[in-house]
């Protein structure tokens, strides 16, 4: 691979790698240990995902997204934000664009560092359920909104025990084979989640998660705890999810928040091609 200028961008502290890759660059052989090494965050850039910004005939342009570890989920809000303001900051789309996504197309509108993005109808919602796991008898929703997302309500979401529980629930045989991610969310005053995430694919807890963001507004709002606009606090900062809920479905979702760019730099090949 020749010279690779990437961008280290930041959506609400759930942070991204994104190349452009308009010229296929990037070798498609070995990407899987390539993207591992770069987002290892003691040994090399470090990040929770890594963006590849491709032509496409059918939108401003089409994206290929994959966790810090390799896997490829079929969204990331958050990465979904950065990548939209990439695309402004490059030219490579206008304020208001469409980009292809395995989860579908997505539009989103960038105004200076924020990013509003729509965002596939939420399917799958379910509340009430019960898992007995580590020890614990749990209740929970789940809702798939663009990926599989498990949402406990706790009494104080800073309490949660998030990278055990997290763990234990995101492997457990009822989500398998293709895992779960899994937020803790409590209410804090009106229309406002606090919320904690064990992401699948970094296998940890992320500072946001911005389909869990969505998620928990979507399970807090089917159980009357919250009515849209939604502030979600996460600790990396504030995501509002805005959506209509007609004859029992949830639709037009939006997620908004700010798409921060760190720095910009070349990778060296030092970056990855250690043992
Ligand atoms: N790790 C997630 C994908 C990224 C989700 C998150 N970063 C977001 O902002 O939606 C998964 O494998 O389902």
């Amino acid at each position: 691979m020749g010279k690779i200028v990437f961008y280290k961008m930041s959506g609400s502290g759930n942070d991204f790698i994104i190349i452009d890759n308009r010229n296929l660059l990037v070798d498609d052989e070995n990407l899987v240990e390539f993207i591992r090494k770069i987002c290892s965050r003691k040994m090399s850039v470090g990040a929770d995902g890594f963006i590849l910004i491709e032509d496409s005939d059918t939108a401003d342009f089409r994206w290929r997204f994959y966790n810090a570890d390799g896997s490829v989920p079929e969204m990331c809000g958050n990465g979904a934000r950065c990548a939209a303001r990439f695309a402004c900051l490059n030219g490579i789309a206008g304020p208001r664009m469409t980009f292809e996504t395995l989860a579908g197309t997505i539009s989103a509108r960038v105004t200076g560092e924020r990013v509003r993005i729509r965002m596939t109808e939420p399917a799958d919602l379910k509340t009430g359920q019960h898992l007995a796991v580590a020890g614990e008898d749990l209740t929970f929703g789940s809702v798939d909104t663009g990926v599989p997302h498990a949402v406990l309500r706790v009494a104080d979401a800073d309490a949660a025990d998030v990278k055990r529980l997290g763990r234990a629930i995101r492997f457990h045989e009822r989500f398998a084979p293709a895992g779960t991610n899994v937020n803790f969310i409590s209410v804090q005053e009106e229309n406002v989640l606090k919320i904690r995430t064990y992401e699948r694919g970094v296998e940890d807890e992320t500072m946001a998660c911005g389909t869990g963001a969505v998620a928990g507004a979507i399970v807090a709002a089917r159980t009357a705890a919250v009515s849209p606009p939604v502030r979600v606090m996460t600790r990396g900062g504030l995501l509002t999810i805005d959506f209509r809920e007609k004859a029992g479905r949830f639709c037009d979702v939006d997620l908004e928040g700010d798409a921060r760019v760190v720095y910009n730099g070349e990778l060296w090949g030092e970056a990855w091609k250690w043992e």
